[in-house]
């Protein structure tokens, strides 16, 4: 799928613009704080209902304006064209798909954009639920039923959160319908994740053995969130005295967790920076992979300020396995990187917030 068509309102500091994008690499070059990263915060949000910087909702619309707008014409490979919108008002958001008003959650599943920028390396740096999250949104992208059983799972998990807090008794009659739900939302979760990572696993570790063949063959290691072979409904109820006296549920599909490994740096630890931002890479461009081959095209690729996260050689390597896919692809840099100069690709001129198409 690619973006035909960008147009962004009231976006940080870009108050208006409008994209005609190149099915292949498009380029956005401009000086720091001009505006780059912004355009790819757009993508991102269209096709996760989020940023992927943190901070307040409230930044992403410009200071003054009475809110953001955002609009993408989106050419599937089976030549559908999809219209979609994104705006917010106040703290009020609202999504629109072929003009109809529709649910984040479908609009998000129209639109796929994988997106490696600085934070990125978080998700081998950082904690579980970075992990779980990148999980999760593979998951929801190739299970239809993914989204509702979680939602199931979040809200008996919450419901039997807050009996825990403020019931004086674990009563079997009240925890038990709660964690009925969580169990049989739980195996299906758990079911589906075990999956999606055997799939990407080869992806992988084709990925890792093109940007870090000295760190050997990658291991991956999952778990569910409970004790491995138990059952979740059992467990949730021996647990209950404990999980009370700590005032939350200590087990199920929200503490699931999966972790890499290599043969030549078997821990995190082991890892230099400059490393767990090629790991992170990789999980990303791998599960591009398997998105593109499950649902038989690829999802839109996003690298924002690629030259300073990564050495030449390795901004080659990255732009040469992408420019053998049909992957549209969204750059950014204060320069061109080298590996781009080798490629045709559509550039933009950024400066504040303004964005001038060059070539
Ligand atoms: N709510 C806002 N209203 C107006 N301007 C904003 C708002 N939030 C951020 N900005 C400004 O918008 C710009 C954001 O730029 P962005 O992060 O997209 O820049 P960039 O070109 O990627 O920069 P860098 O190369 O430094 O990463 C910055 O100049 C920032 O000060």
């Amino acid at each position: 799928m690619r973006f035909e068509k960008l147009q962004l309102r009231g976006l940080r500091c870009i108050s208006e613009a409008s994209l005609d994008l190149s099915p292949g690499f498009n380029f956005f070059a401009g000086a720091n704080g001009a505006g780059k990263t912004s355009v790819l915060e757009a993508a991102f949000l269209l096709s996760h209902g989020r940023s992927f910087r943190s901070g307040a909702r409230d930044a992403l619309t410009q200071r003054g304006a009475a809110g953001l707008s955002l609009f993408a014409g989106i050419r599937h490979d089976d030549q559908r064209l999809v219209r979609l919108g994104l705006g917010r008002e106040g703290a009020r958001w609202e999504a629109r798909m072929d003009s109809e008003s529709v649910a984040i959650g479908q609009l998000v599943r129209e639109c796929a954009v994988v997106c490696f920028e600085p934070g990125s390396h978080a998700l081998i740096a950082g904690g579980a639920e970075e992990r779980r999250r990148f999980l999760d949104w593979g998951v929801f992208h190739v299970e239809h039923e993914f989204l509702a059983t979680w939602r199931r799972y979040q809200r008996a998990l919450k419901q039997r959160n807050s009996l825990l807090r403020k019931s004086a008794t674990t009563e079997e009659a009240l925890f038990e319908p709660w964690e009925q739900e969580m169990a049989r939302a739980g195996a299906l979760i758990d079911e589906w994740r075990r999956r999606y990572l055997e799939l990407l696993l080869p992806h992988l570790r084709d990925q890792a053995a093109l940007f870090l063949p000295e760190l050997g063959n990658l291991e991956l290691r999952y778990r569910p969130g409970w004790t491995e072979g138990e059952e979740l409904l059992a467990l949730l109820a021996i647990q209950r005295t404990r999980d009370q006296a700590r005032g939350h549920t200590t087990s199920g599909a929200h503490r699931a967790h999966w972790s890499l490994s290599f043969a030549q740096a078997p821990e995190r630890e082991h890892l230099s920076r400059g490393q767990e931002k090629l790991v992170a890479l990789a999980c990303l461009l791998a599960q591009a992979r398997l998105d593109a081959q499950i649902r038989g095209e690829w999802p839109i690729v996003c690298l924002d300020d690629l030259a300073s996260e990564l050495d030449q050689a390795h901004q080659a390597s990255v732009v040469e396995s992408l420019k053998g896919t049909p992957a549209q692809v969204l750059v950014t840099g204060t320069d061109t990187p080298g590996a781009l100069e080798r490629v045709p690709a559509r550039v933009f001129h950024v400066e504040q917030g303004r964005l001038t198409p060059l070539l």
